[in-house]
């Protein structure tokens, strides 16, 4: 093959690849296109490096060598993931497979064990017998028992009478017990460790796992609040006076400020000089071990500043409705002091409120410690296309499987306390805040099929922006802190693991669905009179 060939197949590979069918087992499942393609990267490079020496002036050979070797970067990225999610998929395979010749294996032995069908002639998971075992070796080290295998299908086999309903003498008596394991990040090192709970009599309920109304109840008196206040509005700067000598006076208790409130304070009255603040941002981070409570007087949006302040723990939010929507702000500012006694008192209900941890990841950078800080969102980190006119075009990944590319103004990664704000408005579901997922919802997607997602809570999702795409994209982390997103950058985003927790006026389900009928006047129509037409 001649090399002039060689580079016409390399670009021909580049095409297809990048812009072609979208199907990503296109070139990793067929070995014949991935060695044609390396023969042909490597003669184009050969070429490259035979050139007789460039002149400077020879613009367009270089332009086109250095778009050449951006295509051979973006391929052997897409190649490598692909190879990756192969390999994954491979092995979840060959685990499958495993599992089904032990079972068919078993199934063929278990009529000699005296297991029966059910009435439908199937048998079912308890046919799946194996020899008296007890609890306590499953804590055993055997491989068998490893933790990476989350259920049990075992029958314990000890001798007595049956009680089958079809009569069936089979011997059995209960199931084993098991354990489940999840894997959950850790704090320290971000290291992967293992959350196990074990399942006495082997059935699978969701009733001690799933997430219960969570209330919250003092073992000490809280001592010190932190108040953040919304700026420039008189009713919250009136009332952040008010609120802040009754809680001294009253409550006896310490209370900090931001500086600008100490500074309103101050301009009020010298008595005010009680009041403590800090000097800067990274002061107030320090702050958690020594806040019992947060309270907020403002909209929705103080709610997000005062999170945005805890880049760790946060402590529990008391959120006062000074807003006009308020989906996060259940209490009634008129009342402050009946509320404030019930909170100080307890107990009180809670909504978890997981965040996200968002993380930019630079392609210039070529070391870890080059990588940003982790960014904390409440409701979402966003990625669109700026000022820019072009479609944006983002490369997305749920832990190492493609999911899709969005070519459309951006798209919504959001929490699901987010679910009612900037994703509702691009057509993402409204979900209770307490279900844990994260929210894949594109902002004017320019496809007729592209659904919102959920996915599950455990997942790292990828956004990346192509090298091949025309423009940058932009993050904005609740609506704030716009950060560029050069062609190579990603977005890394997982749940982290500092929820905010904010109190209930009445609990979690009651303070949302009043949310969503007050706040957006969800589903109101005027009721249908009972006259006119009916069935017969
Ligand atoms: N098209 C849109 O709907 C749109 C556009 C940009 C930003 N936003 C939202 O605004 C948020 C920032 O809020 P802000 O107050 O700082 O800005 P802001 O002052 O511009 O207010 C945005 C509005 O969104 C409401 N809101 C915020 N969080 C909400 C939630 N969890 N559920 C329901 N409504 C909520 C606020 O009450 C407010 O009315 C962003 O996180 C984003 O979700 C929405
Ligand atoms: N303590 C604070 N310091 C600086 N900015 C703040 C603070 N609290 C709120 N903000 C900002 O002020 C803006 C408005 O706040 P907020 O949403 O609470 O009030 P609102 O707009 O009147 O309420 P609503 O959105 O319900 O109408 C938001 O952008 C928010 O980020």
């Amino acid at each position: 093959m001649s090399l002039n060939q060689n580079i016409i197949n390399f670009i021909q590979f580049a095409w297809q690849d990048s812009f072609g069918n979208g199907d990503v087992n296109s070139l990793g499942s067929n070995p014949e296109n991935g060695s044609s393609l390396a023969q042909s990267e490597k003669a184009v490079e050969e070429l490259l490096t035979q050139q007789t020496p460039m002149l400077a002036t020879d613009d367009h050979l270089i332009e086109f060598s250095e778009a050449l070797r951006t295509v051979a970067k973006a391929l052997r990225g897409s190649a490598e993931g692909k190879a990756l999610a192969q390999a994954e998929a491979a092995e979840w395979k060959r685990r499958y497979e495993l599992e089904r010749s032990k079972n068919q294996e078993l199934l063929h032995k278990a009529p000699l064990n005296g297991v029966c069908a059910d009435e439908s002639g199937n048998k079912g998971m308890d046919h799946l017998a194996k020899s008296p075992r007890r609890h306590g070796q499953e804590n055993g080290k055997s491989e068998r028992y490893s933790l990476e295998r989350i259920c049990s299908h075992d029958v314990l086999q000890d001798g007595g009478e049956s009680n089958s309903p079809n009569g069936c003498n089979n011997k059995l008596k209960r199931k084993a017990s098991f354990k489940l394991s999840w894997g959950c990040k850790g704090q320290a090192n971000d290291q992967h460790k293992k959350e196990i709970v074990s399942f006495e009599s082997g059935n699978i309920t969701t009733a001690d796992r799933s997430s219960k109304q969570i209330s919250l109840t003092w073992e000490t008196n809280p001592q010190t609040v932190i108040i953040f206040t919304k700026p420039n509005s008189t009713s919250v700067r009136v009332l952040s006076v008010e609120m802040v000598r009754w809680l001294r006076e009253h409550k006896g208790l310490n209370v900090y400020v931001e500086p600008r409130v100490k500074a309103e304070l101050l301009s009020e009255s010298s008595s005010f000089d009680f009041v403590q603040t800090w000097e800067d941002d990274k002061e107030i981070s320090l702050l958690h071990p020594k806040v019992d409570l947060v309270i907020t007087l403002g909209g929705d949006g103080t709610v997000l500043w005062a999170a945005s302040m805890f880049k760790g723990p946060v402590p529990p939010i008391v959120p006062f409705s000074m807003g006009s929507l308020g989906f996060m702000t259940p209490f009634h500012s008129e009342q402050y002091r009946d509320c404030l006694e019930a909170v100080l008192k307890g107990p009180i209900s809670i909504t978890l409120r997981h965040r996200l941890q968002c993380h930019i990841i630079r392609d210039k950078a070529r070391h870890d410690y080059e990588t940003e800080e982790n960014t904390l969102v409440l409701n979402e980190v966003t990625i669109d296309r700026g000022i820019s006119s072009y479609l944006t075009n983002l490369e997305c990944y749920c832990d190492n499987s493609f999911v899709t590319c969005v070519q459309g103004d951006g798209l919504i990664l959001s929490t699901t306390s987010g679910s009612t704000a900037y994703s509702l408005a691009a057509g993402g579901s409204m979900v209770h805040p307490q279900v844990p997922g994260i929210l894949f919802t594109p902002i004017c997607p320019h496809s007729l099929s592209f659904r919102p997602l959920i996915l599950p809570d455990h997942v790292t999702v990828r956004v990346q922006v192509p090298f091949n795409s025309r423009s940058s994209a932009w993050v904005s982390f609740d609506g704030k802190g716009r950060k560029q997103l050069e062609a190579g950058d990603a977005l890394v985003c997982s749940i982290a693991p500092w929820p905010v927790s904010t109190a209930c006026q009445v609990e979690s389900t009651h303070d949302f669905l009043r949310s969503i009928h007050d706040g957006l006047h969800w589903n109101l129509r005027k009721t249908q009179s009972s006259d006119g037409p009916r069935d017969t």
